[in-house]
């Protein structure tokens, strides 16, 4: 019960549906009571004594109950199905809550297909316990003491002798509870795999193709379809062991309770309408007793699955605010952006930067160069607050960034990726993203400045345009310009571009970064790339090499001195008349334009 009590919040709030639909069923069930007495009246008072002028009362009575039963039936699943969606509802949006507010290092590990398992299947078992299940199990308990009491009133007896093997049911089903909860953990796991792969699949179809591995995806699949039709075959074999074991038992007792109940009508100590009444009363127990499987089994599904989801709503955010965050003033941030011997180890893991000490001052472009895995991308994400900095500190304007606030932090930070994520909408709406209450002109002025307008005035529906989840139907070069104009708009204090023009030609390259140089005047930018033309015009360069700077300057200072950055421009430069030409002619091209 430890999942549900930590469950309390969602479903407490929530008490009065829960405690109607309970209070219907338990009329109900009270309600049905009332047949058995029926008819042991219709043969003791009516059809014995041949007394037919009852029959008429009795037949009304009879039919009120029904509708009276119906009726209460009906708004128990009316108030169980509220009081379900409605817990399901709150948990859905406590656990997608909280995926926004989960650190980056969580996403380093997580995966989607379990991650959509918990908050569908998962949440979908608890949505029926909480709101029939539960019912329905303390309705169980109250069958069992409505209908003993009943009995034990017509013939303690016969009620002793019949519940005889009644705990070698309960025993029963105690012990296959046991043995269905692991079963029932493993089969979500093995269902999370599946859909992992399912996920994983869709996403990376593009790879999976090009790369021909479909048969080794098929194989992937059915080896965790197989997992997951095992633990299937397994559950099924417990049922199907439990069900014989609970039918041999029950009818046991209807055997004895025929025996005796005969042998007591015979002896005249019962009265043959107290004696069918009782007959038919004994579903009252012996339904309990079988459902007790089904209703556990529900339980121990809700359990399995509660106690994934609160997994998930329980995991610990590594970066979170402290406990008075340092809010600045928008207009008063100027973007001065200070590492001071930062050294950052992901988990488990060799120190990915080393005393690194950084001073960008407000508006000026510091560019990132170095071999992949060298820590570029380490240092913007540690910028923008996604890990935790142990060792060193980083400032922005003097303040330690992780005494400010998360999202105040990031609101100043507008980065582009290499890889862009477009969201499946429209053009507008993806350039709008990190915006609110924008115009059309705002959107074309970023889109403009991003190279990004031209072509999409040259789509069909222009702005309009819906792009699929990854940007599909468009080229990687046109997706990076959307993802420029959509950080450009966001008049950031500070630009991070990492490896964002990797996809476009050298033309369109110069073009986005004459863009920049307007918009960013006065703007702190990062820019990683492993052009040196996109980096030629920084106020600094830093060179990293396996976590450490080894190089740093200004283009001129560095291609004076022999190290790894002239040996990169050598590399990219060998053809030099060439790419001297190739420069020249954009310089030609761009004054023409201006
Ligand atoms: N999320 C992560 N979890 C664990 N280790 C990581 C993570 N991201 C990067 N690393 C490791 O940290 C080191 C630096 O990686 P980083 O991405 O900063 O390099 P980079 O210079 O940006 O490389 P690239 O040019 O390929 O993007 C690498 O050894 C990498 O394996």
């Amino acid at each position: 019960m430890e999942v549900f009590r930590q469950l309390k919040d969602f479903y407490w709030v929530e008490r009065k549906y829960m405690i109607t639909s309970i209070v219907c069923l338990m009329c109900a069930t009270a309600l049905g009571l009332v047949y058995p007495n029926l008819l042991r009246i219709l043969i003791d008072d009516v059809i014995k004594p041949r007394d037919f002028d009852k029959v008429p009362a009795l037949a009304l009575t009879v039919v009120g109950v029904v509708a009276v039963k119906a009726t209460l039936q009906f708004f128990h699943g009316f108030f169980g199905g509220r009081l379900g969606n409605r817990v399901a509802y709150r948990l859905r949006n406590a656990s997608y809550d909280k995926l926004q507010t989960l650190s980056y290092s969580y996403y380093d590990k997580a995966k989607t297909g379990d991650l959509m398992s918990r908050l569908t299947a998962d949440l979908e078992a608890i949505r029926n316990f909480i709101g029939f299940g539960f019912a329905q199990i303390l309705n169980m308990f109250l069958m069992v003491i409505f209908g003993a009491a009943m009995m034990f009133s017509i013939s303690w007896q016969l009620t002793l002798v019949t519940l005889v093997t009644m705990p070698f049911l309960a025993l029963t089903a105690v012990r296959f509870e046991k043995n269905i909860h692991p079963a029932f953990r493993q089969m979500r796991l093995a269902m999370s795999h599946l859909t992992t792969a399912v996920q994983e699949n869709i996403t990376g179809v593009r790879t999976v193709k090009s790369f021909a591995r479909e048969p080794h995806e098929v194989n992937k699949f059915s080896k965790r379809n197989e997992e997951y039709k095992e633990n299937q075959v397994g559950a099924a074999l417990l049922w199907a062991k439990f069900f014989p074991v609970m039918e041999l038992l029950a009818n046991l007792s209807m055997v004895i309770l025929l025996a005796f109940g005969g042998y007591l009508v015979i002896q005249e100590n019962l009265k043959l309408g107290e004696f069918v009444a009782f007959f038919s009363m004994i579903g009252y127990i012996i339904g309990p007793m079988w459902n007790m499987g089904f209703q556990i089994n529900n339980y121990t599904q809700s359990k399995a699955s509660g106690e994934r989801v609160l997994q998930l709503l329980n995991e610990h955010v590594d970066v979170r605010n402290t406990e008075h965050p340092v809010v600045v003033d928008e207009q008063m941030i100027k973007g001065h952006v200070r590492f001071e011997h930062v050294t950052f180890n992901y988990p488990d893991k060799q120190p990915a930067l080393i005393d690194i000490n950084i001073d960008a001052p407000a508006g000026s472009v510091i560019g990132l160069l170095g071999a992949t895995g060298s820590g570029k991308s380490t240092i913007i994400q540690l910028l923008m607050h996604a890990y935790n900095v142990k060792n060193g500190r980083i400032t922005l304007d003097g303040i330690h960034i992780q005494e400010m606030d998360v999202q105040h932090l990031r609101s100043q930070i507008a980065p582009v990726f290499q890889e862009t994520f477009l969201f499946s909408s429209s053009i507008r709406n993806n350039i709008a993203y990190g915006v609110k209450d924008v115009t059309q002109e705002q959107i074309e002025y970023a889109a403009k400045l991003a190279k990004a307008h031209d072509f999409i005035m040259e789509l069909p529906l222009g702005y309009d345009t819906v792009v699929g989840e990854r940007g599909l139907g468009l080229s990687g070069g046109q997706k990076q310009r959307i993802a420029i104009a959509r950080a450009l708009i966001r008049n950031p204090r500070i630009l991070i571009l990492d490896d964002a023009t990797s996809a476009v030609d050298m033309e369109t390259e110069h073009e986005i970064q004459a863009g920049f140089k307007e918009l960013m005047a006065g703007r702190t930018t990062f820019i990683i790339a492993h052009r040196i033309s996109s980096l030629r015009h920084a106020d600094e360069i830093i060179v990293l090499d396996n976590g450490r700077i080894v190089q740093r300057g200004t283009h001129d200072q560095l291609i004076r001195s022999s190290g790894p950055y002239r040996d990169t421009y050598n590399i990219q430069y060998a053809d030099r008349p060439q790419a001297e030409t190739d420069e020249a002619s954009f310089e030609l091209k761009r004054s023409v334009s201006r």
